[in-house]
């Protein structure tokens, strides 16, 4: 699957070559510290909460979706960050939404999506998103260094997504600075915080250290506080709950319980 999702985005990537009007940026208008959002007192773990509609794997997960409730209820529960997809076609998210989202809330904006080119850290920018996601795993050396790099120049924090000790040590080759680990496994798409709690050992102190994918619970939260994760991105769990404003608080303010 991740290849199909990858041939789409080179697709993609050839209409934003035609379309993209890179003079509508104007950097540093509205640039949200993402990195200190993620970093709270006393060990507390920041939630970043996603916008997540649908998944490649288990379908449509929201059918009330509206992007701008969503973030709004998210930014008024405590997350401290916002995480958008914006992939339409195995997501159906929409770039837009980024947009919308940027105007609705004053918490900073993670763009979810599968970057491959730079291009799209420019489209990126245009939208206003303070944060991009890079993945590890789909980026040769250096074009990861080169992404990295261009993200820093265009003022957007570059969060680049792990699964394993070789993505790690890519990454750590480069000036990244958060690192998102994944709990879910690209090629099988299995899902265990175990991932986090096996990994996290090997990422330098000086890294913010996001955990990423499958957290359902306070008591998630509480093992990932205790391996040393800063924050976590959470969608599913959030968006199927039958009580969205109290699952973000239960997350945002596990110490509380
Ligand atoms: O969500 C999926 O099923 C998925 C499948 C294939 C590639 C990526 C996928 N998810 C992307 C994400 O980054 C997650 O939405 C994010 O980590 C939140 O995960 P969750 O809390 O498990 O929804």
């Amino acid at each position: 699957m991740l290849d199909s999702i990858i041939n789409i985005k080179r697709e993609e990537i050839k209409l934003l070559k035609k379309e993209l009007k890179i003079e509508k940026y104007f950097p540093g208008l509205d640039n949200r510290k993402f990195l200190d959002s993620l970093k709270r007192e006393n060990g507390v773990i920041s939630v970043i909460a996603e916008v997540k509609k649908a998944s490649p794997v288990k379908g449509v997960l929201c059918n009330q979706f509206d992007p701008v409730e969503l973030a709004d209820i998210y930014e008024k529960n405590g997350a401290t960050a916002i995480s958008v997809i914006t992939d339409n076609k195995y997501f159906l998210g929409e770039k837009e939404y980024l947009s919308l989202v940027k105007k609705t809330v004053d918490v900073p904006i993670l763009r979810k999506d599968f970057i491959i080119d730079e291009l799209q850290l420019y489209e990126t920018a245009v939208l206003g998103a303070d944060a991009v996601l890079l993945i590890s795993r789909i980026l040769d050396y250096n074009v990861l260094l080169n992404l990295v790099e261009k993200c820093f120049k265009l003022g957007v924090e570059p969060f680049v997504e792990v699964h394993d000790r070789a993505d790690i040590n890519k990454c750590l080759d480069t000036p990244v600075k958060v690192i998102g680990i994944n709990n879910r496994n690209l090629k099988d798409f299995t899902v265990s915080i175990d991932s986090t709690l096996e990994l996290i050992e090997y990422i330098p102190n000086s890294i913010v250290k996001v955990s990423e994918s499958g957290i359902k619970s306070q008591r998630d939260l509480v093992l990932l506080e205790k391996a040393g994760v800063n924050a976590v991105l959470v969608g599913e769990s959030i968006v199927v709950a039958d009580n969205i404003p109290a699952k973000v608080k239960e997350l945002a303010y596990y110490r509380e319980a």
